[in-house]
């Protein structure tokens, strides 16, 4: 039985389940559960902090875990990233009231408020950089105004909590992050129940990312329609029972479709339509 990871709270949580749910395992009913048993697909959910899966992942006791990159860098647990999720994206940065500072060099001696101590004080060093790390839980933003720190280092995503307590960014994104799988460092890369886990999830994040397109077009304008839908790998292609037309099927990021159905139609393509895809394996 594969025994996997999943954060219990937090930005994660929701979205970590929803991806799972939609992957086709069984998830927890309610939010006190922490744990689970799929026997259908042979894994155990265990709902932990999503701050201590890394650690969870890296004793071995657990084959795989879903958190934040972020966090998985910032436990220095010996784990590593071995899917992308594409949710929870975010920056992690330094700000400050204006006028502070304007860069990472300018902040030597001072005092640096985070929940993410182990990437800061990492980050600082690199840059040579002596300056105080203080470690708070969350809501680090209020920690300049109320004095405990000049600067803070935390997860920003829309910018709004930063604007709210009349902070700004200074220097460089620190890091990017997002929701990640982990797994043991070093563990069996062919193991073929974590296999086939990765393949549900990466079938989730096609279908999440492509549609599917059919058109009719003239076989003179063949050429130039599949450059516009090369597929993943190459078309389908079949012909019509009216002579000279096809019927073309190719996946296409779903974010251009309309773009691309324009210039499908541009060039005499008709009977366009899109599809969702809900599930795949490619
Ligand atoms: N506003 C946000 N937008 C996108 N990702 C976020 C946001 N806040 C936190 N994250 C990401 O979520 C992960 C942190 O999860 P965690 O549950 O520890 O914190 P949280 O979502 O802030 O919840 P909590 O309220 O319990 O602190 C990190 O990978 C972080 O980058
Ligand atoms: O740039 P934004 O879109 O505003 O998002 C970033 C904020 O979201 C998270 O906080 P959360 O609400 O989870 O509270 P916390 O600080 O207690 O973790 C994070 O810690 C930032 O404060
Ligand atoms: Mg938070």
């Amino acid at each position: 039985m594969l025994r996997i990871a999943v954060p219990n709270k937090g930005s994660l949580s929701g979205p970590a389940a929803d991806m799972l749910h939609e992957a086709g395992y069984q998830q927890r009913r309610e939010s006190k559960e922490l744990r689970i048993v799929d026997p259908e697909n042979e894994v155990e959910f265990f709902y932990l902090r999503p701050r201590d899966i890394a650690i969870y992942v890296s004793s071995g006791r657990l084959d795989i875990g879903i958190t934040g990159r972020d966090l998985l860098i910032d436990s220095g647990a010996n784990a590593e990233e071995i899917l992308p999720l594409g949710f929870a994206r975010s920056t992690f940065r330094f700000a400050t009231k204006p006028g502070t500072a304007s860069g990472v060099a300018d902040l030597t001696g001072m005092t640096v408020a985070t929940s993410y101590e182990g990437i800061v004080a990492k980050h600082l060093a690199d840059n040579g950089i002596d300056a105080s790390v203080v470690h708070l839980d969350g809501a680090v933003e209020t920690a300049i105004e109320l004095g405990v720190a000049e600067v803070i280092a935390d997860v920003v995503e829309t910018g709004t909590s930063l604007r709210n307590a009349g902070l700004e960014v200074i220097g460089e994104p620190i890091m990017k992050s997002e929701a990640i799988v982990v797994r043991r460092t070093g563990a069996d890369a062919e193991e073929p129940k974590v296999q086939q886990f990765l393949r549900r999830l990466q079938g989730v994040l096609v279908a999440r990312t492509y549609v599917m397109m059919d058109y009719d077009c003239r076989v003179e304008q063949l050429e130039k329609a599949v450059a516009l839908t090369p597929g993943l790998e190459s078309p389908t292609v079949s012909p019509l029972h009216n002579e000279g037309w096809v019927a073309v099927r190719a996946m296409v990021p779903a974010k251009e479709a309309q773009r691309i159905m324009d210039d499908l139609y541009a060039i005499g393509a008709r009977a366009i339509l899109t599809t969702a895809i809900h599930a795949c394996r490619l």
